[in-house]
């Protein structure tokens, strides 16, 4: 238990040689701190014997306290209950408007019941508070997520949830969020709210190395892998032990994903494939044990494409490319020099793998969307939070005209994007993933929502100053937002690609007699 203290007390470590401060109730004695404090030691020494809170709060988020409890000397007397630490902060649901959901702060929702808020709370403390200190780590240090971790993930279900409905499901170890809600009830509101989750520590690269990339490459084995595949090779990636990615862009092409060149050839026995070539940009490659990847099987262009799931081995090289993102993400260049693969590994039919790969975009996009959404709700709260406690001229940041409207565009945006999201997310309930209708709404839905996040981290920046473009500290989150914030405009199908599917697939439903 901490010591209880008074102020007459602190008071009397006054000196440099003995430093105690207040900050948030709790005494620190930072009397040897000062000399390797960031921020200078004579600054910190003036607030020797005194309380620094409210000066403290403008330079500092929370989370430096938790990294420096070790300074802790006791509690002020009639200081009241122990603080929440920075993770207990941010694994409970804010009450700061827009920083969460309209339906976790009193609207009413129809899409949302009583499993879907239990797998958030569930969900929410696994990012926030066991997975928040490696996540922190990886991200700022270019670090691999841990086996350790990814597996203690996938015994919550978080793997088998990310990946949407289906019987995957029931390959859970223990159940989908500790029992929060069951196989058959699951729906894509509860893997809309897994996602919403896994990007609340705002570690972006970390969290597509962990599962985002997963999240990618098995829904194309769940829906077009042969029964064998389902049985040996699925389980061991629900459980965390093994992951795969999804391999499809290449040095030649990216959305053109129907100029792409690496070749699958028979061998003189018929009975394998021999693969040569090379992937670009594959989001968890560096972690692979398994690629589903795009190859030529056959003529140019679309026709001529198939699928086929590739073990990694030593004809399969992975070199990590740095990217705006942190490398935790292991962003991989991949060469594939005469890889042998047995036919049994081709999924779907050869030649048919051009609708395999469109078709899994769909639920991709989708992904994409509510995590950009997601991350672009933590910008604004932070946006928010800065412009409510920063004193400029003389008052807070918020109390400037041009700041509130800065605000207003960033909550609209963040509300329209959501709806739209939730509509889409309830048709999809309806009539899955898979069709063009659903497809092209998901794709507008993408446009939609990385233009919303290139106005939010225009405007969190510019609220934010000189923090915004300072790596860690007061702006950690918002630098962050903005310098990954352009990656989901690029990948998964580009902004303009998005809205020109969106847009043609209007024009063929338009109907023959409409007229003004
Ligand atoms: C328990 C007491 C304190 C601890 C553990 C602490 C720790 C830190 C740390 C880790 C940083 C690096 C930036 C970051 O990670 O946020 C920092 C920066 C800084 N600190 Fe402190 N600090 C303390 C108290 C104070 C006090 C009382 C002041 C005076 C108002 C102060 C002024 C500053 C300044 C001016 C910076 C640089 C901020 C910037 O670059 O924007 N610190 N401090």
């Amino acid at each position: 238990m901490a010591a209880t203290l008074t102020m007459e007390e602190v008071a009397k470590h006054s000196t440099p040689q003995d430093a105690w401060i207040v900050v948030n109730g709790d005494v620190y004695d930072v009397t040897k701190f000062a000399k390797v404090h960031p921020g200078g030691g004579g600054l910190l020494l003036e607030y020797a014997g005194k309380d620094a809170s409210e000066d403290f709060f403008g330079l500092h988020r929370l989370e430096v306290l938790d990294k420096y409890a070790r300074l802790k000397k006791g509690r002020l007397q009639g200081a009241g209950e122990t603080p929440k630490t920075s993770s207990e902060v941010l694994a409970t649901l804010s009450h700061v408007p827009f920083a969460e959901p309209s339906h976790e702060q009193g609207f009413k929702s129809p899409y949302f019941q009583e499993s879907h808020a239990a797998l958030r709370k569930v969900v929410r403390e696994f990012f926030c508070k066991e997975a928040l200190e490696e996540a922190l780590d990886c991200e700022a240090n270019n670090k691999a997520p841990t086996k350790e971790l990814r597996m203690k993930m996938a015994s919550l279900g978080i793997v088998a949830m990310v990946q949407g409905p289906g019987e995957h499901l029931k390959l859970a170890p223990n159940g989908l969020g500790g029992g929060a809600v069951k196989a058959e009830e699951f729906d894509y509101f509860h893997e809309l709210v897994v996602q919403e989750e896994r990007s609340r520590a705002m570690c972006p690269g970390f969290e597509d190395g962990l599962d985002g990339a997963v999240s990618i490459g098995l829904p194309v084995v769940l829906k077009y892998g042969a029964d064998w595949m389902k049985k040996e090779i699925v389980p061991p990636i629900i459980r965390g032990e093994q992951t795969v990615v999804l391999a499809i862009s290449e040095a030649f092409a990216g959305s053109d994903v129907a100029a792409l060149r690496t070749t699958a050839v028979f061998d003189a026995s018929g009975e394998n494939y021999i693969v040569n070539g090379t992937k670009k940009w594959i989001t968890g490659g560096m972690y692979a044990d398994w690629f589903v990847t795009a190859l030529r099987t056959g003529k140019a262009g679309a026709g001529g494409i198939s699928m086929m799931l590739i073990p990694k081995s030593d004809a399969v090289q992975t070199k990590i490319i740095k990217s705006k993102y942190s490398s935790a993400a292991g962003t991989a260049y991949i060469t594939f020099e005469d890889a042998v693969v047995p036919k049994k590994f081709l999924i779907g039919k050869e030649n048919g793998g051009f609708g395999i790969i469109m078709s899994n975009f769909n639920h991709e996009r989708w992904m994409i969307a509510v995590v950009c959404i997601a991350r672009a709700r933590m910008a604004t709260e932070e946006t928010f939070k800065w412009a409510m406690q920063r004193k400029v001229f003389g008052k807070a940041l918020v109390e400037q005209p041009v700041i509130r409207e800065k605000l207003a565009q960033m909550f609209a945006g963040l509300e329209s994007c959501t709806s739209l999201c939730y509509d889409i997310t309830y048709n999809m309930n309806i009539m899955g993933p898979q069709s063009p209708e659903i497809g092209s709404r998901i794709a507008l839905l993408k446009y939609h929502t990385t233009r919303m996040n290139h106005l939010v981290a225009d405007n969190a920046v510019q609220v934010f100053g000189g923090r915004g473009v300072s790596a860690g500290g007061m702006g950690r989150v918002v630098e962050t937002f903005s310098r990954v914030y352009k990656i989901p405009s690029v990948y998964g199908g580009s902004e303009e690609i998005m809205a020109d599917l969106a847009v043609r697939q209007a024009i063929k439903n338009y109907p023959k007699h409409a007229r003004l």
